[in-house]
């Protein structure tokens, strides 16, 4: 038996969030003793907080809301690559792994080391990689990392790039302990009927 690797951050009021916005809190809005039978809790959160998808609303008022995409992105095949100390994902550094007939991409940067905290700089996606991207087959891309765009900008150029090229997006994964590699992915969202985003529960399993 393979097991699966959890690639997803924890979700307590430690998780970090976008400066300003929501903090995760779990509640408990009735308790045992109240309701006589059962705990029943409530969950507040930013769907950009952790593990996440981005829908293309997320950035573009016309685009699509989390129901409507597509879930065979978000389960199989996923190849697994390591830029450890770059300080952009571009077609130099893709071109020097090679990525041939790869339809989901993970890339570990190790750029945010401390997940409690939000950090203050990343590595960004060049949104020249996405032409490329999808060229080569790729329908999904994860980064260790809350965005693919540089924090600061507006524009969001690399998230309007890679969507334009059908190429779906998830932050925040967790490939500390994981070695490049081709592997099995889940990370659906849940079924948000308006949202800009979801939390996923990602998972890994090694190809063999
Ligand atoms: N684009 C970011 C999220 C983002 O930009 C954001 C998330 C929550 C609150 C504010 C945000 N951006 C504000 O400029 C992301 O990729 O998830
Ligand atoms: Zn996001
Ligand atoms: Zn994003």
């Amino acid at each position: 038996m393979n097991s699966w690797i959890d690639i997803s951050q924890r979700l307590d009021e430690k998780a970090a969030v976008w400066p300003g916005d929501t903090p995760f809190s779990y509640r408990l809005n009735w308790g045992k003793r109240d309701s006589g039978s059962v705990n029943v809790g409530q969950i507040t959160m930013s769907v950009h907080t952790g593990t996440h998808i981005d829908a293309p609303f997320h950035f573009d008022d016309e685009g699509k809301r989390v129901i409507e995409l597509d879930l065979d992105v978000y389960i199989g095949r996923a190849r697994v690559i390591h830029l450890p100390g770059t300080d952009r994902i571009g077609l130099n550094e893709l071109n020097s792994i090679g990525i041939e007939g790869v339809n989901r991409l993970l890339i570990y940067t190790g750029a945010w080391r401390d997940r409690s905290v939000f950090p203050e700089n990343i590595p960004h996606v060049q949104p020249e990689a996405a032409a490329y991207l999808s060229e080569k087959g790729v329908r999904l891309i994860g980064l260790d990392l809350p965005s693919v765009d540089p924090l600061d900008s507006k524009e969001l150029p690399a998230h309007h790039r890679l969507t334009r090229y059908g190429i779906h997006i998830l932050e925040g994964i967790v490939l500390d302990d994981v070695p490049p590699g081709d592997y099995e992915l889940a990370a659906l969202p849940l079924p948000l009927a308006e949202a800009d985003g979801s939390p996923v529960r990602a998972v890994l399993r090694k190809c063999r």
